[in-house]
């Protein structure tokens, strides 16, 4: 059974769907990724599945509890790190530990977690003194007070700047490093790539595709490219006679080689035997980018 079971979720807002027919299963000890365009229903989703809105439609579990019937319960074990969290501004980083720590039988102690995430520095600044990054990690401390087995992280690193956006991501590897599985829902296609073993791409109420990040670009191509420049000439009869390669061309004097499969062992060991040494090599693949377009039809920022 999976940690987190959402089977046709709908929800609509008067005559706007929000949701129209979300279904997936996350496993435990893993990072999910809920990657889409604003818009696309992954807040309403995430919400249905934390017990703060009521579906229209579908069944959701989490930690095989239902979360509009067992919400207690569920308040204990599940890590919401909300949107925008916002603690009064005078409160200081260790009073707003303690205070949510007090909420819970068995939390996590406030010194440790703060010193994994980096606030130790920061214990007894005020909230409102802190950076866009310390805020961020603020909150996810918040998230992980509890000791939950599942975290839900919302829109983790929107309105960071690049290197505070990749410190996050070693915090979030941490924790999972640590056995809490990680429902993380995001607009950047960076984030994913970076961080999580699956990904449900969601559009417009919609699941496009669910795979590993590696897997939703082999369903849109498994074509690369190789460049390099040649130490002396060679035809390119050499290249077009392997059956991974599916075009050539020149570019100066360099060469270009299009194809599909093990393409880079097929060149390098021809290349090899020939006596050429590839100058300037370059692989190339398609990424997520590519394979998010092909499935949604549109683009979204990279994030880094
Ligand atoms: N309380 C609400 N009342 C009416 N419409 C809403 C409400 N909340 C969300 N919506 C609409 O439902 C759709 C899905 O919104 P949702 O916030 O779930 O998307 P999202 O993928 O999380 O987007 P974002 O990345 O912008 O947060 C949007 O068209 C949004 O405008």
């Amino acid at each position: 059974m999976g940690i987190i079971e959402v089977a046709h979720l709908s929800k609509r807002y008067g005559e706007k769907v929000a949701v129209a027919d979300v279904s997936f299963t996350v496993e435990r000890g893993e990072i999910f990724g809920i990657l889409g365009p604003n818009g696309a229903g992954k807040t309403t989703t995430v919400e249905c599945l934390e017990g703060l809105r009521r579906p229209d439609g579908g069944t959701i579990r989490v930690l095989g509890l239902d979360p509009r019937r067992d919400t207690a319960e569920l308040r204990r074990r599940l890590g919401v790190q909300l949107q925008e969290t916002q603690l009064p501004d005078r409160l200081r980083v260790g009073e707003a530990l303690e205070l949510y720590a007090s909420f819970y039988d068995a939390p996590a102690d406030p010194g440790e977690l703060l010193d994994e995430l980096g606030l130790t520095g920061v214990r007894g600044t005020a909230y409102r003194k802190l950076s866009g990054g310390q805020k961020q990690r603020v909150s996810i401390a918040l998230a992980l007070i509890g000791r939950p087995e599942v975290a839900v992280l919302d829109e983790l690193t929107t309105g960071l700047d690049p290197q505070a956006r990749r410190d996050t991501w070693d915090v979030i590897e941490g924790i999972r490093d640590r056995g809490v599985t990680i429902l993380l829902v995001t607009h950047f296609m960076a984030e994913a790539e970076r961080l999580c073993d699956r990904i449900a791409v969601i559009d417009a109420g919609r699941v496009a595709a669910i795979d590993t990040p590696g897997g939703l670009v082999a369903r849109v191509t498994d074509e690369q490219t190789v460049r390099f420049r040649p130490s002396r000439p060679v035809g390119d009869d050499l290249f077009t006679a392997l059956p991974e390669v599916r075009r050539v061309q020149r570019n100066g004097g360099r060469i270009v080689i299009t194809g599909t499969g093990e393409l880079v062992q097929a060149v390098t060991s021809v290349l090899a035997r020939n006596q050429v040494v590839a100058g300037e090599l370059r692989v190339e693949q398609a990424g997520l980018d590519e394979a998010f377009v092909a499935l949604t039809g549109r683009t979204i920022e990279r994030g880094v």
